[in-house]
């Protein structure tokens, strides 16, 4: 359990975190979402103690970092995928981090399977992949079985086989009943990944929302194809729904849900060749709540 309230963070005159407050809950994967210098990593340093907030509070299971009497057992962070000395190899990296942490060495080699590097563990990190670089930073965040964890960009420079094995580990973890907070810029990555978001801008919060809310108050109604369209168009419209006929025959249907569009064509006997809920324009919908807070923006 996460749990951020009131949370303000400032470097010198400039805001990073202005107010804010939001809580992850166990079993979940929750997207952290917000342009380049919202605030997303100087909030999960304050988590892990790394940064003091000025004011306000970041909890980790209802305490703050330092108060956490056996850290890695309760957090688990990827913060920088380089955070690794390179001369060491994979495995001295995490036994050293064991040792210092009173964790048995054998959950060295567990986690090392777990992340898929145990072929490479004996290996100087220095010469390790990016890919290979954040496998073997989740590997650290998952030594002390935490039940909380925090990655900040864990899919950033992975090709698509990276990127769908952290999707799935993901998965499988909050599955496990662990809090997982995944910071990212890439909201289509997250609409894949995770059930919650929490989306801020300029250190505030816009949006804290399950996916499946946020399609829905973006949604662009449902495509329907069908070879008696101007007929169907009739009939859902008796049924109080708005209609836009498109140029290639096709129906825009605002105000009914796909089974009801279903249902009145099957009562009618109109075919019906295609029924697709156009909710697919989350990217859309995080534009539209971020704009007016980017930093930098192409003009
Ligand atoms: N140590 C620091 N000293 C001064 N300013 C800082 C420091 N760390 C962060 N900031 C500023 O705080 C703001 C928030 O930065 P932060 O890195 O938390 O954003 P972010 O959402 O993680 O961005 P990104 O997606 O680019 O990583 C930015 O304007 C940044 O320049």
């Amino acid at each position: 359990m996460i749990e951020i309230h009131e949370l303000t963070k400032r470097y010198g005159r400039s805001v990073a975190v202005d107010g804010l407050s939001f809580g992850v809950r166990p079993g979940t994967v929750t997207g952290f979402l917000g342009p380049n210098g919202a605030g997303k990593s100087t909030t999960m340093r304050v988590l892990l103690g790394l940064d003091a907030p000025t004011s306000g509070t970041a909890l980790v299971n209802g305490r703050r970092y330092r108060e956490l009497r056996r850290p890695m057992h309760e957090v688990g962070a990827l913060l920088d995928a380089n955070a690794a000395h390179g001369g060491r190899s994979a495995f001295d990296h995490l036994r050293w981090m064991a040792r210092s942490n009173r964790i048995p060495v054998s959950r060295v080699t567990a986690v090392l399977e777990h992340v898929g590097l145990a072929g490479v563990a004996r290996k100087r990190v220095g010469g390790f992949s990016l890919g290979m670089r954040q496998r073997l930073g989740i590997a650290a965040a998952l030594l002390g079985d935490p039940g909380v964890l925090m990655f900040d960009e864990p899919v950033n420079g992975l090709d698509p086989d990276g990127v769908r094995w952290i999707r799935e580990l993901m998965r499988s973890l909050a599955a496990e009943g662990r809090t997982v907070l995944i910071s990212s810029h890439l909201m289509s990555e997250m609409a894949l990944t995770a059930d919650r978001l929490v989306v801020i801008g300029r250190g505030r919060l816009i949006a804290d929302t399950s996916v499946r809310e946020l399609a829905d108050r973006f949604r662009q109604g449902v495509l329907v194809r069908s070879p008696r369209a101007p007929e169907l168009s009739a009939v859902l419209v008796a049924a109080g729904a708005t209609v836009d006929a498109g140029a290639g025959g096709e129906l825009s249907v605002h105000g009914l849900e796909v089974d009801a569009i279903g249902d009145l064509a099957a009562a009618e006997g109109i075919p019906l060749y295609e029924v697709t809920p156009r909710s697919a324009s989350l990217e859309d919908a995080y534009m539209e709540l971020t704009a007016g807070s980017t930093e930098y923006r192409a003009s």
